[in-house]
């Protein structure tokens, strides 16, 4: 099957200096094996994926190491900070995953996606570190692609430190519970996109689900990134293809603008002008 054809029917998503065919990023993590990762990246139309730079996760119990497993040519690597709970930890692990890119030639050495996490029971967040890690990376010249909660102040905060990207939580990560508060999400992106449309916003973690994909792209986010809903479905593959379509149909439906959501009934056929029954 050719994963490309779909992802030609909606417009390129453009962080920084980076332009994606695909407004799908998916993540490396929690697949049973590399091959099976492999076909399951392939069937999303991601052209974007992302890769935790942390020794144990670039390295498996058998010693292979992951960036063999994947075609780099392929794919923009989005290394990412998974498993830092410090500024100052992210700031070390994004550097290495910079000088680790740039050994492969491949685009991603320019940017990272930003994750300093708060405890290990909930991995939200820590916004104070996260703001503090963006200010010296975005000094250090990298784009910053910074996962948050869906807190539209904190949202603010991060995208006037500098971040090419702000990428609210939907829920937990690997929870699967969808959007959780889609008024933030709302209120994330009036902040965000105030006299800035095209400033990038993405829907970071917790989806579950392919409706949870198309619900939050209606809502306007820019892109979705996502991980577990994949890797944990009892069958990663067809659950790609379903969040590639989802993310093609839930980005059309929101340019193509909903009708206004209304209490009473309108009919669908015309009223006027039928030979009519009589009225009840
Ligand atoms: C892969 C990655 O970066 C995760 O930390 C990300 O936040 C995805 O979360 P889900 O696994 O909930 O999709």
């Amino acid at each position: 099957m050719n994963a490309t054809i779909d992802t030609a029917s909606v417009e390129p998503l453009k962080v920084g200096s980076h332009s994606l065919n695909s407004r799908l990023i998916v993540g490396t993590g929690k697949y049973s094996t590399y091959e099976l990762m492999g076909e399951a990246l392939e069937r999303s139309g991601t052209d974007c994926i992302t890769v935790a730079v942390r020794r144990e996760r670039l390295i498996d119990a058998e010693g292979r190491n992951l960036l063999d497993a994947i075609d780099t040519s392929r794919y923009t690597l989005l290394p990412n900070t998974a498993g830092c709970f410090s500024a100052e930890d992210a700031v070390r692990v994004a550097r290495l995953g910079r000088e680790i890119l740039l050994g492969l030639e491949n685009p991603g050495a320019s940017w990272v996606k930003l994750e300093v996490l708060s405890d290990t029971r909930t991995l939200l967040p820590d916004p104070v570190e996260t703001v503090k890690a963006t200010e010296q990376l975005v000094a250090d010249g990298f784009e910053v692609l910074c996962y948050t909660s869906d807190d539209p102040v904190v949202a603010r905060r991060l995208k006037n430190a500098g971040a090419a990207s702000v990428m609210p939580a939907g829920s937990p990560i690997g929870s699967g519970q969808g959007i959780l508060n889609p008024n933030n999400i709302r209120i994330c992106l009036e902040y965000l996109k105030e006299n800035d449309p095209d400033y990038p916003v993405i829907v970071d973690a917790g989806v579950g689900a392919a409706s949870d994909v198309a619900a939050a792209m209606e809502l306007g986010v820019d892109g979705v990134l996502l991980n577990t809903a994949i890797a944990h479905a009892q069958d990663p593959v067809t659950m790609a293809d379903a969040m590639r379509h989802a993310c093609i149909a839930g980005r059309q439906s929101y340019l193509s603008g909903r009708i206004p959501k209304r209490l009473y009934a309108t009919a669908s056929s015309p009223t006027e002008g039928v030979i009519s029954l009589k009225k009840s």
